[in-house]
Formats: C-alpha cells, sequence, structure tokens
C-alpha cells in the first residue's frame, strides 16, 4: 500500500479511537463494514465494477409510471416494512445531490422527466437562485425491483456545513446514506465530515461516484481516495452521472440490497419522533415524523411526551414530491401530520420530541432528542425605515418559523433604533437568512457586522457569556479587569491539493490556528486539521482559503468549545460618543488594523457638519486610530437672498423628509444610510 494509503488509514483510525467518546460500538461497526465488504482485496476491482454498475441508458432508463392517488395508498398498504428504506443523500457542497435526487424521482416515476423538474426537491427560492441546498426535504417513491413494490423515503440533504444540524436529523430517519463524491473534485471536506457523521451513527453506507460524464473526471483516484480515507470497498461504489442520467439505473437495486430496512411493530403502541416542522398558514405547524411503532391516523388523539400537550390528528400524508394525504402511516414510515385544531406555536413542536397514542404515555420510552444546534455567529438587524418596524418583524417571525437554528431577540441601538439580535449557525447561514427575508418579504435590513459570543469568567467564578458586544463591560469596570476571557474556538478539516499547503499552512497560522495534524489520504491531497478561534473563521477565512488554493480547499468544522484569550473591546467613537451599532470585542493583536479600518471607511461616509467631527477607534482610554471632518466654512444657506422663497422651502421639505433617516450621535447628525454603507462591506 502507498505510503498515502497507509496515512489515510492511520488517520480514519485515529478518528475511530477519538470517535469511542461519542459511544461508537467499534466491534459492531467493524463486524457491519466487513458486512459490507469492508478490507476485501483490491482483486479484480474494475471486473466487479463493470458487473456493478449497470449499462448506460443516459436518461432513457425505463422509469416507472406515476400510480393514480388510489393506486398509491393501496400499493403503499401492500408493502411489509422488510420492503421499505429510508436513506438521505449526503455529499460535500456542489457534489450533485439535488440533481441526483431529480433523477431518481424520475426514475420511480414520482417525477416526470420534463426538464421543469430540476431540483425539485429546492424548494426555496434561495436555493434555487444560490443553487445551494439550504433546507432538507424528503420524497417518498414506489420502486419496483425483481417484481416487487418497495417503499423508499429519500432525503435530499445540505452541503454546507452551516446547515449541518438539517443533516444530522435526517440521519435520525434514515438506515442509510448514499455517500456521493464528485469524480473529478474526490474527497472534499464535508464528505469526510458527512462520513463521519454517518458512521458514528451507524448508518450503512452506499458510496457513489457522480459526474463521471466530466472530462476531469477521475474515477480511479476517487476509488483510491475513499478506500485509503474511510476503508470503503471500491467494489461497492455505484458510478454515475446524474446529469445524464448514466449508471443511475444501478443505484436503487444497491439501495435495496446495501440499506436495512426499519425496524418497527405496527401493532406496538405509537412511537413517533418529530424529525423537522414548518408553519403553513391554513394547517398550523406541520409536522415531519418518522414512526417506530404503531401507526396514525386522522382522528386519533396524540400526546407529545416532551410538552405534555393534547392534539388530534387532522391529517397524516407523505410527501411526494408534495404533501399527498394518506389514510394512515405505518411503522417504518416517515411523513407528515397536522392537527385539528392545527399547532399555533412552532415552540411547541420540539425538534427530536416524542408522540403517542393519548393513554400509552407511560409505557412508550421517549426517543432519545436531538442536539440543539448552538448559534455562532450573531448579528444585530434594523429596518432602514423605522416606520417599517412592525411589518418586519411579522416577516422575521415568519422566517424564524420555518428555520428552527434561528435565535431572535429584540435589540435597540441608539444609532439604529429599534431592531433584532439575530443568532446563526455560520455566516453563509446569516446571508441565506437576509436573502429570504428579501426574496419572500420584499424588505431591506441593515445588518451590523458578524460576531461570536465571548465568555467571561469573573473572580468570584460567576460567569457571563455576552453575544452583544455593546454590552461588554468597558475596561473601566474593574470587575472585568480581574475577569478572564475566552472566547469560542471552532475543529477545522481542511482538504487540499499539495501544492496549496504551505500557502493554506500560512493562512492558518496568520490567523491563530494552531495545527492538529496533517495527513496525506491520497498521493497528492492533503488533510489538516486547526484548532482556530470562530472570530477568524466569521471574518471570511472561508474566502481567503479559496484565494489562496485557487477555489482547490474545502473547509469544514466543529465546535471546539471555549479557550482563554486576550480579548479587548474596540469601539468606535463620534465626537467622544459611543456608536453602539460598530463595536466589537476581538483579540489584541487585531485592534490597530481594524480601527484604523474602520475610522477611515466611517469618514466616508458622514457628511460635514457645521462643525469639527472627530472620528476615535478606542479600546478603553486608549486611541488606536482617528480621523477628523472639517466643518463647512460658510452656511450655505446663508447665500440664499431673503426673497428666494422656492429654494427656501424645497431646502426645508428635503430637510423634512430627511429628518425621519437621521440619526443623532451626540451632537453630530448621521444619515442612516452612512451606517448602511458603513456595515455593508
Ligand atoms: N457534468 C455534471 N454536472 C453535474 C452532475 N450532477 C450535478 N451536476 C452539476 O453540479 C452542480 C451542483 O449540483 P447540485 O445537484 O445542486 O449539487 P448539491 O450537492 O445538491 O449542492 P448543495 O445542495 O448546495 O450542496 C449543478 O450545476 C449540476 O448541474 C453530473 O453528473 N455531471
Amino acid at each position: 500500500m502507498s505510503l498515502a494509503g497507509r496515512a489515510g488509514r492511520a488517520w480514519t483510525r485515529e478518528w475511530l479511537r477519538n470517535s469511542s467518546s461519542h459511544g461508537l460500538n467499534h466491534n459492531a461497526s467493524a463486524s457491519r463494514w466487513s458486512s459490507h465488504g469492508l478490507n476485501a482485496s483490491n482483486t479484480s476491482r474494475w471486473s466487479l465494477l463493470l458487473r456493478t454498475t449497470a449499462p448506460c441508458r443516459h436518461r432513457n432508463y425505463a422509469s416507472q409510471t406515476k400510480p393514480t392517488p388510489a393506486q398509491l395508498e393501496a400499493r403503499i398498504a401492500a408493502i411489509p416494512i422488510e420492503r421499505y428504506r429510508n436513506f438521505c443523500i449526503v455529499a460535500h457542497i456542489d457534489h450533485g445531490k439535488s440533481t441526483l435526487s431529480d433523477r431518481l424521482l424520475e426514475l420511480t416515476g414520482t417525477i416526470s422527466a420534463s426538464d421543469a423538474n430540476k431540483q425539485i426537491l429546492d424548494k426555496l427560492d434561495v436555493e434555487r437562485e444560490r443553487g445551494i441546498t439550504v433546507k432538507a426535504q424528503t420524497c417518498t417513491m414506489i420502486y419496483k425491483h425483481n417484481g416487487e413494490d418497495y417503499l423508499l423515503h429519500l432525503v435530499d440533504t445540505p452541503g454546507h456545513v452551516d446547515f449541518r444540524a438539517e443533516v444530522t436529523r435526517s440521519y435520525a430517519s434514515c438506515g442509510g446514506a448514499l455517500l456521493l463524491i464528485d469524480a473529478s473534485q474526490g474527497i472534499q471536506a464535508q464528505t469526510v465530515s458527512n462520513f463521519h457523521l454517518a458512521f458514528a451513527q451507524d448508518l450503512a453506507l452506499v458510496p457513489v461516484i457522480n459526474k463521471i460524464d466530466m472530462p476531469s473526471a477521475d474515477v480511479p483516484r476517487v476509488l483510491d481516495q475513499m478506500e485509503t480515507s474511510f476503508e470503503l470497498d471500491p467494489k461497492k461504489a455505484v458510478l454515475v452521472s446524474a446529469k445524464t442520467g448514466k449508471g443511475v439505473g444501478a443505484l436503487l437495486p444497491a439501495v435495496v440490497e446495501g440499506i436495512p430496512h426499519p425496524v418497527g411493530d405496527e401493532n406496538k403502541p405509537l412511537k413517533m419522533l418529530l424529525v423537522d416542522s414548518w408553519y403553513d398558514t391554513f394547517k398550523g405547524v406541520v409536522l415531519l415524523v418518522r414512526l417506530f411503532d404503531g401507526s396514525i391516523k386522522t382522528g386519533d388523539n396524540v400526546v407529545s411526551l416532551g410538552t405534555g400537550m393534547k392534539y388530534t390528528v387532522g391529517q397524516v400524508g407523505i410527501q411526494y414530491p408534495n404533501a399527498t394525504p394518506q389514510t394512515v402511516l405505518r411503522a417504518g414510515q416517515v411523513g407528515y401530520v397536522y392537527f385539528n385544531p392545527g399547532m399555533k406555536r412552532i415552540q411547541d413542536a420540539k425538534l427530536g420530541d416524542t408522540f403517542t397514542t393519548v393513554g400509552d404515555e407511560d409505557i412508550v420510552e421517549p426517543c432519545p432528542g436531538f442536539e440543539e444546534p448552538k448559534p455562532m455567529v450573531f448579528v444585530a438587524a434594523f429596518p432602514t425605515d423605522q416606520s417599517d418596524y412592525t411589518r418586519l418583524a411579522d416577516s422575521i417571525n415568519q422566517l424564524v418559523l420555518n428555520d428552527r437554528s434561528v435565535t431572535l431577540q429584540k435589540d435597540f441601538s441608539e444609532a439604529l433604533g429599534s431592531g433584532w439580535r439575530l443568532g446563526f449557525l455560520g455566516s453563509l447561514h446569516c446571508s441565506v437568512f437576509q436573502d429570504r427575508l428579501r426574496q419572500e418579504h420584499g424588505k431591506s435590513i441593515i445588518i451590523t457586522e458578524p460576531t461570536v459570543p465571548t465568555k467571561i469568567v469573573y473572580a468570584d467564578e460567576s460567569e457571563e457569556v455576552v453575544q452583544n458586544p455593546a454590552l461588554f463591560p468597558d475596561s473601566s469596570d474593574h470587575r472585568i479587569r480581574a475577569a478572564t476571557l475566552y472566547e469560542p474556538y471552532v475543529k477545522a478539516t481542511i482538504t487540499v491539493p499539495e501544492e496549496y499547503l504551505g500557502r493554506v499552512i500560512e493562512l492558518c497560522e496568520g490567523n491563530r490556528g494552531e495545527q492538529k495534524s496533517l495527513e496525506f489520504f491520497h498521493t497528492d491531497q492533503v488533510i489538516l486539521s486547526y484548532d482556530i478561534p470562530a472570530s477568524q473563521l466569521v471574518d471570511d477565512l472561508f474566502g481567503k482559503l479559496k484565494g489562496v488554493s485557487k477555489g482547490y480547499a474545502t473547509l469544514d468544522y466543529e465546535d471546539a468549545g471555549w479557550r482563554q484569550s486576550k480579548l479587548v473591546k474596540l469601539q468606535l467613537l463620534v465626537n467622544r460618543q459611543p456608536v453602539d451599532a460598530i463595536c466589537r470585542v476581538i483579540h489584541s493583536t487585531q485592534v490597530d488594523r481594524l480601527g484604523r479600518q474602520w475610522v477611515t471607511k466611517f469618514k466616508e461616509h458622514v457628511d460635514r457638519q457645521m462643525f469639527e467631527v472627530v472620528i476615535q477607534a478606542v479600546v478603553g482610554n486608549k486611541v488606536i486610530a482617528r480621523e477628523t471632518i472639517k466643518p463647512f466654512r460658510k452656511d450655505v444657506l446663508a447665500k440664499l437672498h431673503a426673497s428666494d422663497i422656492t429654494r427656501r422651502r424645497k431646502l426645508l421639505e428635503k430637510q423634512k423628509e430627511g429628518r425621519k433617516r437621521l440619526r443623532a450621535v451626540g451632537n453630530v447628525v448621521i444619515d442612516q444610510s452612512a451606517f448602511q454603507s458603513f456595515l455593508s462591506k
């Protein structure tokens, strides 16, 4: 085996050792892997591959026909749980999950193969516009295999790390996953983390190599990476082009054979896990559920084991791919449920909660819940026009209803008025939220610079986590002088071709990163692990990484807890008054650069006044940078002749119109657009 191969195996073993803390049963897992053909020799790899991959039919694969609703219901009722398969598609960003989902839906006759059906599971405008999946979407399919119907439940998951919680939740409803890898890009950072997550959940994996139609596809290289990094058997890989349909015909037989059926008993009391939820104006909160035992139908009385609240079922159904009502959902199935009267508050739908039939509360063991996603990035948001506050509040609340990872609190800024402090899982999550707000509600907002929280441990050992930098105590506060400060760190996993390794290391070290490991997982590919401050990540580390590696490096991260750090509060003052919207708690080494940048940029956006305006960046009493805006030399109105009434009136009206957008910082009047331009990078 190559050196790279050995290093890769060593790295996987290292990960496995570490994962024991996650409660992984290695022996059980090992036997599972060997039952999937792991560690098998490479002999006849190619001849076997030829056998596993169906002949290329280029989209002409015989797609099955869509049944009528009555036929659908009758066919589902006749399928035993042994012929259910619940699986998701996981991959690095853009490796083709949504495109492949389309092909599978076509193949099973769930949608027609017309061109209008592109990225059918990317339902949000923002997903279609950006070409990324933000929300995991599910679809049930019926697939005829060897003359028998199989009930397949597919979840298309997001690739970006910010939406990892969606992937983790999806795993709870699945028995296996298609691990999709782009044939030209090979294994990337999110492939690695998705593999680890799936492995830790004991999911069966079907490796799929996609985009084999591309001229740059290098299938042998990817097979080798898969084997050395994940010990996945190359013979099990299915080679496909989701775009042309080539090889896709072999995929569903691989799902049927490689992914175990769910286990459950329809005759036992209902045990139903709440996997996801969304708000519908007419139905109230709609729940996406996975049934472990029992069955559920309209009119049933159910109770939440988490909240104790009782409900009557209004409707049950499946996503096919749109909501399709059914008479009953059975053990092993994934479908939707809503209540009558509808559940009003999304907070009552606690993801990870278990529901059962009223009366069975004491005999049903609740499912282990989900870990709450922890917001990493905080911003404050304000309406551009305060008279829009109420409408914008409605819009924000509506969006938060359907994105359970966003945290929301009211906020107020002297400079920007009333607004909200929002917590997100990452920078992309934050910018997608802004896009959704604009697209779905047509509103515009001012967003402050993203920040990460700070933990303060005072001398008396009491702790405080500060999310809003404006509320971080000033250095004049004697308690803060004796306190210990901590900032959040992430464990970053970076994959990069060897030729860019030097520049990537330089970038990570320049961003206060601490190298944890460096392994070759293929002759020319390196996987690096760094502990890095989350604030550096928020400060566009990903963009910089792409820059130094010509776009080839990929990044994934996970929370690595708090670390003691030398942090200070940098503030912007205008004529000695703090501008509360422009304030950050940062590492002491960044103070000079950011302070200078702030004052120079802010000066560009502030109009001259009748007096001198001094802009300063300060840490406590220490001035880091300063700019001065000279006053007007003359009174502009003085030029007007007393009889020039029309001109005067126009000036006064203009002033009146502008007044509502003006904000005073001390005696300095600043147009709201100045903050907007300053804060938009
Ligand atoms: N040539 C080629 N392009 C493909 C293939 N599959 C997907 N693509 C293209 O790759 C891009 C990304 O595809 P998506 O299906 O959106 O990828 P994804 O993994 O769902 O993306 P995220 O959800 O954002 O992670 C699109 O431009 C697709 O047209 C393929 O088999 N061959």
